[in-house]
Formats: structure tokens, sequence, C-alpha cells
């Protein structure tokens, strides 16, 4: 530990300890998570050093320093995720930046961006929640499975449909087991031995590139031009060429962004709703309200889904509450002067943004559920809410997002009561899970 600390030690740089050699602190991070953080906090600041998942890393919890590194990404700032992620996930948009970072980033605003969500999206996600959730009447489902079963769905409907078209259903059954394996193994240590997540994480890597040739492959030997992003990404007038290794990686980005968070804030949001009645109750008058005003068989629009602020103060609470995401990650690419302190070259930022989901400044009882807060615009557009990021990375999929689990909450509510069954621990970092599943008994509205 000595050694590790002596390594590391330069004028300057942020307080902090480095743990052990290689692992540094991975492990301390890794299993106490949240309290790790608020301890290494009280000891040292809101800006301190550490050594975890791989690198040497500045921790910041400093609201404005983290505003200030968000939106400048063109000082040396650039994405900095752990080795495991982007070795499982490969060359994306969180690895690349400038000009490059731009044209992917238009491509997939293009694809599943709030323009194409609205025009073309929208009624297609709605007959998928639809069909999803039709017949849980009378049954008893884990709903930490069936959020990600469905988001996994979803996210295959947008990434493959469009970019596998016909080839879909047997593709997305060859896809469905690597998911979960890719999200585990982009969180763990990068030690590449049997058993390890990292080490299923790559084997479900090299699956998916597998299939993923295959179908290239497929596409080259026909002249069919395929007006999708495959095709877009393949086709040889792209301003922005791809091997078919950086084509793939694109495709795994796109169907592990929407995965996690998705099915997380779905189910988070189902937990507080059962717990607050009122808001439950609130929710459903919005919905019911909405219904009330179609014809029999009339479809909701995205003018409806727009007018539903109190849904949408539903789901931003339960991110924000169960801090969803706990932050992002930057890399410096030369030595810099923040705060105060030196940032290496080439040292990792952890931008730890869980603290001020807490902050009962800007969220005054910030551990009761309260999805009326959101009512107040201000709320959502203040400068230190980075719940889909900020600056030039802001997340792309945030409208995708909120409209699929709108629409699921419209579905289940107008639809079901349920009752949770009692016992199921959870656990809440580096990412919530309920070991043994979240189980509802559904039953008719
Ligand atoms: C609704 C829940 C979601 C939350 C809370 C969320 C959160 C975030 C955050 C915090 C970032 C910033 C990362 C950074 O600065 O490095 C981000 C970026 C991103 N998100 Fe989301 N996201 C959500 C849904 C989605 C969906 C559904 C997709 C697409 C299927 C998506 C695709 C992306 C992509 C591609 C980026 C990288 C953007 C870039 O580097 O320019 N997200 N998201």
């Amino acid at each position: 530990m000595k050694w590790n600390e002596i390594r590391y030690r330069k004028k300057g740089l942020p307080p902090g300890t480095m743990g052990w050699p290689l692992v540094g602190e991975t492990s301390d991070f890794l299993k106490y998570g949240s309290e790790f953080m608020k301890t290494q906090r009280s000891k040292h600041g809101e800006v301190f050093k550490t050594h975890i998942l791989g690198s040497p890393t500045i921790i910041s919890m400093d609201p404005e320093l983290n505003r200030y590194i968000l939106y400048n990404e063109s000082k040396g700032l650039v994405p900095g995720y752990p080795k495991a992620m982007v070795d499982i996930l490969g060359t994306n948009i969180s690895t690349v930046h400038g000009a490059t970072h731009k044209h992917i980033r238009g491509s997939i605003l293009s694809l599943l961006g709030p323009v194409a969500v609205k025009e073309k999206l929208f009624p297609n996600l709605l007959k998928c929640v639809k069909s999803f959730t039709a017949d849980w009447d009378g049954k008893t489902i884990d709903i930490q499975e069936k959020a990600q079963e469905w988001s996994q769905q979803m996210a295959f409907f947008l990434a493959f449909k469009q970019i596998f078209e016909s080839e879909s259903r047997s593709i997305y059954d060859s896809f469905k087991p690597e998911f979960e394996k890719i999200v585990s193994g982009t969180l763990a240590l990068p030690i590449n031995i049997p058993g390890t997540s990292y080490h299923i994480g790559l084997q479900a890597r090299s699956k998916v590139i597998k299939l993923s040739r295959e179908i290239i492959k497929q596409r080259r030997s026909s002249s069919t031009i395929h007006r999708d992003m495959l095709g877009q990404m393949m086709s040889d007038e792209t301003k922005y060429p791809l091997n078919d290794e950086e084509i793939i990686s694109q495709i795994i980005t796109i169907l592990n962004s929407g995965y996690e968070t998705v099915s997380k804030i779905t189910m988070m949001s189902l937990k507080y709703l059962h717990g607050d009645l009122k808001a439950l109750q609130e929710l459903r008058e919005e919905h019911f309200g909405i219904l009330g005003r179609k014809e029999a068989g009339e479809s909701i629009t995205w003018e409806d889904y727009k007018s539903m602020s109190f849904t949408l103060g539903v789901i931003l609470e339960s991110l924000r509450l169960a801090t969803v995401v706990n932050g992002v990650m930057r890399r410096t690419t030369s030595d810099l002067e923040l705060n105060g302190y030196k940032f290496p070259k080439g040292w990792r930022i952890y931008i730890y943004t869980r603290e001020v989901n807490y902050d009962p400044l800007l969220h005054p009882e910030p551990l009761k559920f309260n999805p009326w807060r959101w009512l107040d615009k201000k709320l959502e557009s203040h400068k230190y809410n980075f719940l889909f990021g900020a600056g030039g990375r802001l997340c792309p999929g945030k409208e995708l997002g909120l409209v699929m689990i709108s629409l699921f909450l419209h579905c289940f509510v107008t639809q079901y009561r349920w009752e949770e069954l009692e016992g199921e621990e959870m656990v809440k970092f580096p990412r919530i899970e309920v070991p043994n599943g979240l189980h509802l008994r559904i039953s008719k509205y």
C-alpha cells in the first residue's frame, strides 16, 4: 500500500488514498459504494484521489467543478470510462471525441432522438408496451426481470428492427442472454480469469460480435440497400467510415445504454408508487383523464404523452431518489489545474453526481419520494441537475427513455393494481439490484 502511495505521490494532487497496487480501493468502492464515497469525502473533502476500476482516479462531488468538467470537454476533459467498459463495449460514442463524436452522435440522434421518437417510433413503442403488459392479471411477476425483459425487447426493437429488419426475431433470441453479462462485465475489475464478470462480459461481447459479423457479411453479399443505422454505417458514402468492429460496438452501445437505466427506473417507480398511495392516485387520475377524452379504441398520442406532467415527475423522482446513475467518467488528455489541484494527464475523473440528488438545498426532504417537486420546471433545468448528464454528452436517449417508461406506467396503472411481496433485499451500488427479484402480485384494476 505504501508503495502505491509513493508511486502516485505528486505535489498538488487532491488528498486521498490509493489502496493496494493494481486493485487500488476497488473492492471497498464496489462493496461499500456510497458509504465509501461519504467516508472519503468526510476525510478529504469534495474532491479526492483514489485508485478504482484499474486507474488512478480523482472523484469530484463538487457540483460547480462537475459542471465545468461536463461543459469543457475540449479543454482536455474527454470521456474516460473504465478499462472493463471500454474493452467490453469497444470503440463507441463514449470513447471518441471532437468531430468524430459529433458525427456518431448525429447519427444516433437521427435514429432515436426526440424527433425520431415523435415522428417514427411512438406508435410502435405503444404497441410493444401494450402487448408486453397484456395478460398479467392474477399473476405474480418478478418486476425486475420483467422490466429488464421489456427494456431488452424495446432496445432490440430499436437497434435491430431498424438495423437488422427482417432477421429480427432469431437474432433477438441469440442476443437475449448476452445483455446482462455485458452490463455486469462493464462494472467489474478488468481481470481476465474464467468466472469473473469481466471474463464473462468479454465472452458475451465475442458472441455479439460473431452474430453481428454474420449479418454484416450477409448484407455485403446482397445488393439490397438498407435504409437503417447499419446500412448508414456500412455505406461507402458515409462521412465517417467505420470498420466492422466499430459498427458492432455502436450496436452494443445502443443496447447497453437503454437497457439498464430504463428497466431500473421502471422498477423503482413501481416500488415507490406502491409505498405512496397519494402519488399513485394522482398518477392514475392523470392517465384515466387522458383515456376519458378518447373514443373507444382510440390510442393515446404524442400530445397526450407530452401532457403527462405528473408521470414525468414520478420518473424523475424515481431516477433521483434511487440514483440509477451514480455519475459519469472523464479522462484528462493533459496535465490540468482545477479547483487549485493538479489533475495529471491520463487520470480518470469520476463526476460523482449521487450526492447532488440528496442535497437538501436543491431537494428539500431529500429522502422523501415527492414527484410533485418536479412540477416546478425550474428543478429540471437547474444547473446542477445532471440526471441525464450535461453539455455535449447530454443523453441523446433521454426522450426515448422517458416515453418508454411513461407508456409502461400508462398501461400498468390503468390496467392493474399490485401488491409487493415482502422480504427481498435491494443492493443499491454500483447498480440497483434485487438479487432474488422484486415480486408483485397483480390483479385487474
Ligand atoms: C431514461 C433513462 C436514461 C438515463 C437516466 C440516461 C442517462 C445518461 C447519462 C447521465 C449520460 C451522460 C454520459 C456522459 O456524460 O458520459 C447518457 C449518455 C448517453 N445515453 Fe443515456 N440515459 C437514459 C436512457 C438512454 C436510452 C434509452 C438510450 C438509447 C437507447 C441512451 C443512450 C445514450 C448514449 C448513446 C449516450 C452517450 C452520449 C454521448 O457520449 O454523446 N440513454 N445517458
